[in-house]
């Protein structure tokens, strides 16, 4: 292990915001913290940066405790959303700033500061202010600032988010080759699982101040362990083990042995095949092309459903339609209460 969060709890007065909350990042690892709004994401990775305290817990670099090191001296480069940037500083300035306030020698300052710039693809912008630049430009900067001292943890709180979708999509991508390429260990912090998933090496999944599942982002779209995480992490289809065992017992096959009420079946909609037959058991409620697939809607004996296949749409609203499922592809979930929201 090279970064560990070691049973952390952080309150706000009454409020637990972190409840024994233990993670770990692997040298060179791309960790993704994902969580709905208010989870404690931001609260763990600012007590990682040292820039809130802790109530119980620690966190450590490799064996080094680092509950009362400072955060400007974590040696972890940190990227926020808000573009943080110094709005009085050239941009060639802000990326050089981290070395000045080290003493570097101005040639090495310059050189790096080339470097960088060409790094994040943006060398014709040395002389710009901050407020001459994109919001992409803006947060490219702001990496290159974080990496230009080489930190030993590369911290990164939704820095994507304020960004359009295409904009984010290119500079995810920048990110994930930038942090492969340095082998820099990185933290994080995103709301959207798609990111999560596209970036991560380990996803580290949280809800109400506790962690819920780390894991690969395979493990947690195939084999989430909770009806929250397989909600969270994409469409599924949720049903109890009760209705299984009325309608379709042969899915039951692979069902953990424990009470009916402690596990729910959590089936992805790709899972899922349909075909037109006029005893089948579901009718197609919607349908809508999304360029790549067909995404249903059905009616069926397990409620409302959703299914999705390649290509175009082949079956009309109000056909009627077979389901079929096969017990590998559906997947046993703890049943923690998790409501599926509206
Ligand atoms: N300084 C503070 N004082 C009191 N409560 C706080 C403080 N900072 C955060 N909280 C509360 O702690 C909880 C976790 O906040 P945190 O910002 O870590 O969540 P988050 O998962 O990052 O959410 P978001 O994605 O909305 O930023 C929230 O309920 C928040 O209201």
């Amino acid at each position: 292990m090279y970064l560990t969060v070691k049973n952390v709890t952080k309150r706000y007065g009454t409020f637990t915001a972190l409840d024994d909350v233990s993670i770990s990042i692997e040298q060179g690892e791309f960790v993704c913290l994902l969580g709905p709004s208010g989870c404690g994401k931001t609260t763990l990775l600012r007590l990682i940066a040292g820039l809130t305290d802790i109530d119980e817990g620690e966190v450590l670099l490799e064996d080094e405790i680092l509950s009362d090191v400072p955060a400007r001296d974590r040696g972890f480069g940190i990227v926020f959303q808000s573009y943080s940037l110094f709005p009085s500083m050239t941009v060639a300035e802000n990326i050089g700033y981290g070395l000045k306030i080290r003493n570097a020698p101005a040639a090495q300052i310059n050189a790096r500061v080339a470097e960088l710039l060409e790094i994040v693809k943006l060398p014709h912008l040395a002389d710009k202010l901050p407020g001459q630049l994109s919001g992409g430009q803006q947060q490219r900067i702001a990496l290159a600032r974080a990496i230009a001292v080489d930190p030993r943890v590369l911290l990164l709180d939704e820095p994507l988010s304020a960004l359009d979708a295409k904009v984010r999509s290119s500079l995810r991508d920048e990110i994930r080759q930038l942090q492969r390429t340095l082998q820099i260990p990185t933290l994080m912090v995103t709301h959207d699982q798609e990111e999560a998933l596209a970036l991560a090496d380990k996803i580290i999944c949280m809800n109400h101040g506790v962690v819920v599942q780390a894991g690969t982002p395979e493990d947690l779209y195939y084999r989430p362990a909770t009806r929250f995480v397989a909600d969270f992490m994409g469409v599924s289809n949720l049903i109890s083990t009760d209705l299984i065992r009325r309608e379709m017992p042969a899915l039951l096959s692979q069902r953990p042995d424990a009470p009916d009420a402690q596990f729910d079946a959590c089936i992805r909609p790709e899972k899922i095949q349909i075909n037109a037959d006029p005893k089948g058991s579901a009718t197609i409620r919607s349908a809508g092309f999304l360029g790549n697939l067909t995404r249903y809607k059905l009616d069926s004996v397990f409620g409302e459903m959703m299914v999705e296949a390649h290509g175009p749409q082949r079956l009309k609203e109000g056909q009627t339609v077979a389901l079929q499922i096969s017990p590998s592809d559906c997947t046993w979930v703890v049943n923690d209460g998790y409501e599926v929201p509206e």
